[in-house]
């Protein structure tokens, strides 16, 4: 009986245009990938067949070219087509309403139950592996007026009962560091600017304040203003932007989750996928918009989306959503179009790193916010070895197979990220591994969105346990089980190193990351020994030797002073710990930043804008240093 992988039997991904996107892995269990043949891109439409089975010598059969796979709609746009079928109405069967000035849960569904918190009696993730009481003696930092206090329990106010039945069904016991203190911050009203370690649960750390308002306080009613056209146009109340697709595809199932049996309904809209599916989807319902920039501009420039009704606004992984690349199209979403202004709503932004001279641009965007970090903000996590090894760029592909081959099970245990600077590099090495027997598959911009969902799934699965990657897979997705992440090539950006290693020792679990570093590097090599120092890494003998020689900041910046609250850099009586009463100086004028003088005391940053006080600022162009934090855009976006 000719054999049927398991991706084009199953009915939801349809197979359109002559195959699936992203060569088979998906058989790598059947005849195991070592002779079984999977590609790594492409589909394998007609070549499908001899390919199978046939061991891949080099890239025969795998079809290479773009012949295979659907594209766009066809074959494997899984998201889209859950618009359209069981996702979408197993969610909607089970949505609740808002009567009477309260929230009336929808129905439970084991099923639906199943699909979005999986099986308890199967899974022991979640909880289980889980180690946040890692993370209870971790330095906190708040500042900013009238810090509320944090919480300790879900249970205290202000989680709402219907989030709190959901959190549970989620088996996560207790808030993490930063959800202890975000959401109580949130619930007073406050915007907040959050710093937390990469893993830490920073997605809760805004989902749950955010749905648990929405949840107590109902939708805002939509005025009808006459014209028919208006009708399809969405109202959201709360909107998420992401900087990658996967990250907003992957908040938007967060978002799924805890707001099951609500009346609210999320939506997500990204590019590289069907424009006319996603507003066909937004009008059954779209109270919380996970977007990203791109995609959103479109829908607001096509009337689709109005921002009129935004109670809150998030920024995930907020200091590259306002560096040099997302800026505009950020300022057009926020200050272009009519979302309410900073006092009429609130504003979060949460990321693992938040460099000065992001954190001064971010002011635009807040009203009065309270500065959170929880650990050596801009740090890795204590639970990541990181190794560095001194490989010459020509001996980096034998370096990195003995490393998969090692019989060392830590280094290949779960699954392994390999990033690389290139999407060129990703496929070369990606074509490479597959011919040496490894099952890898890559991600990277010059891909189909189906084609990145597709590797990513193979990659979660372990269908496909090695993923090549560029940036686009570095900031903020969470995948249980990578246990390894390897950076064949070292990025320039110190920060982009911390948000990569960071996609392993996740939600207090451990990880091995390993740096392939020489001379070509060097730029890095300060921050890196500094990083290492701060997470009490050992650190080889010929990296402190090259970081010695001078010159050398990268692109990113220095880290003598980790991540903090740049308003305290004037020296207004800063006092830490877990309140700070406001008493940081003023910023300076508009332009620039930082201020030496400052008015210390208790002006803050009132005043024309942001108090009177900085002589110095930082840069009177407000952006003259953030190209420093780009990770050249141009590259994977
Ligand atoms: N209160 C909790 N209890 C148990 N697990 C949790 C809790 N909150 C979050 N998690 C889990 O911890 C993991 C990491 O969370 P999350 O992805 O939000 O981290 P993050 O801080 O946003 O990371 P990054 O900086 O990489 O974006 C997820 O698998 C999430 O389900």
């Amino acid at each position: 009986m000719a054999y049927v992988p398991p991706h084009r039997s199953r009915s939801d991904r349809g197979d359109s245009e002559g195959g699936n996107s992203e060569g088979g892995n998906s058989f790598g269990h059947e005849g195991g990938y070592q002779r079984g043949g999977y590609g790594s891109r492409g589909g394998y439409g007609n070549s499908y067949g001899s390919n199978y089975g046939g061991g891949y010598g080099s890239r025969g059969g795998y079809g290479r070219g773009r012949g295979g796979y659907g594209r766009g709609r066809g074959g494997y746009n899984r998201r889209d087509n859950e618009y359209s079928s069981r996702g979408s109405y197993g969610r909607d069967k089970c949505r609740g309403t808002f009567v009477d000035g309260a929230q009336k849960p929808g129905a439970k569904d084991k099923k639906v139950e199943l699909e979005l918190f999986g099986d308890p009696e199967k899974e022991e993730k979640s909880a289980g592996g889980i180690n946040f009481d890692n993370y209870d003696d971790i330095p906190v930092e708040v500042s900013g007026e009238d810090a509320p206090e944090p919480i300790d329990k879900f249970t205290c106010p202000p989680i709402e009962e219907l989030l709190m039945e959901n959190i549970e069904l989620s088996r996560f016991t207790k808030p993490t560091p930063v959800q202890k203190y975000s959401i109580p911050i949130v619930g007073a009203g406050r915007d907040l600017m959050a710093c937390a370690q990469t893993g830490s649960g920073k997605t809760g750390g805004f989902l749950f304040p955010v749905l648990s308002s929405l949840f107590k306080n109902g939708p805002t009613p939509v005025e009808s203003d006459g014209n028919i056209f208006s009708k399809r146009k969405v109202h959201p109340m709360a909107l998420v932007l992401a900087p990658t697709r996967e990250l907003a595809i992957q908040n938007f199932e967060e978002a799924k989750k805890f707001s099951y049996r609500s009346w609210v309904r999320p939506c997500v809209v990204y590019g590289g996928s069907d424009f006319h599916a996603q507003v066909r989807n937004m009008s059954r319902g779209c109270d919380l918009i996970v977007a990203t920039p791109g995609r959103l501009n479109d829908m607001l420039e096509r009337g689709c989306v109005s921002l009129s009704h935004i109670k809150f606004l998030v920024l995930d992984e907020a200091d590259r959503m306002l560096d040099m690349g997302f800026e505009p199209q950020i300022r057009n979403i926020v200050e272009g179009c009519d979302m309410p202004g900073t006092t009429e709503r609130q504003t979060l932004m949460f990321s693992a790193t938040f460099p000065r001279e992001i954190q001064a641009m971010a002011r635009d965007f807040l009203n009065n916010y309270i500065f959170l970090s929880v650990g050596k903000v801009g740090s890795t996590s204590e639970n990541i070895t990181q190794r560095i090894m001194y490989v010459e760029d020509e001996d980096k592909k034998s370096s990195l197979l003995d490393i998969l081959s090692s019989t060392d099970d830590t280094l290949t245990t779960g699954l392994t990220l390999i990033f690389v600077e290139t999407k060129r590099m990703a496929d070369i090495l990606s074509d490479f591994l597959i011919t040496q027997n490894f099952p890898a598959t890559s991600i990277h911009g010059d891909r189909t969105q189906s084609e990145r969902e597709h590797a990513l799934e193979l990659f979660k699965s372990g269908r496909s346990p090695i993923l090549v990657a560029t940036a686009v897979a570095a900031r903020g997705l969470d995948i249980p089980n990578v246990t390894h992440v390897i950076n064949y090539d070292l990025p320039g950006d110190i920060d982009d190193y911390v948000h990569r290693i960071g996609r392993t020792g996740r939600a207090g679990n451990t990880g091995i990351a390993t740096a392939f570093f020489n001379r070509g590097n060097r730029n890095v090599a300060k921050e890196l020994v500094q990083l290492l120092t701060d997470s009490k890494q050992e650190i080889p003998d010929f990296l402190k030797n090259i970081s010695r020689e001078g010159s050398g900041r990268g692109r990113g910046r220095s880290r003598n002073a980790p991540y903090r609250d740049y308003r305290r850099s004037n020296g207004g009586g800063y006092r830490g710990g877990n309140s700070y009463g406001g008493d940081y100086g003023g910023y300076g004028n508009n332009s620039g930043f930082g201020g030496n003088s400052g008015n210390s005391g208790n002006s803050g940053y009132g005043g024309s804008r942001y108090g009177n006080g900085g002589n110095g600022g930082f840069g009177g162009n407000k952006f003259s240093s953030s190209s420093s934090s780009s990770n050249s855009n141009s590259q994977w976006w």
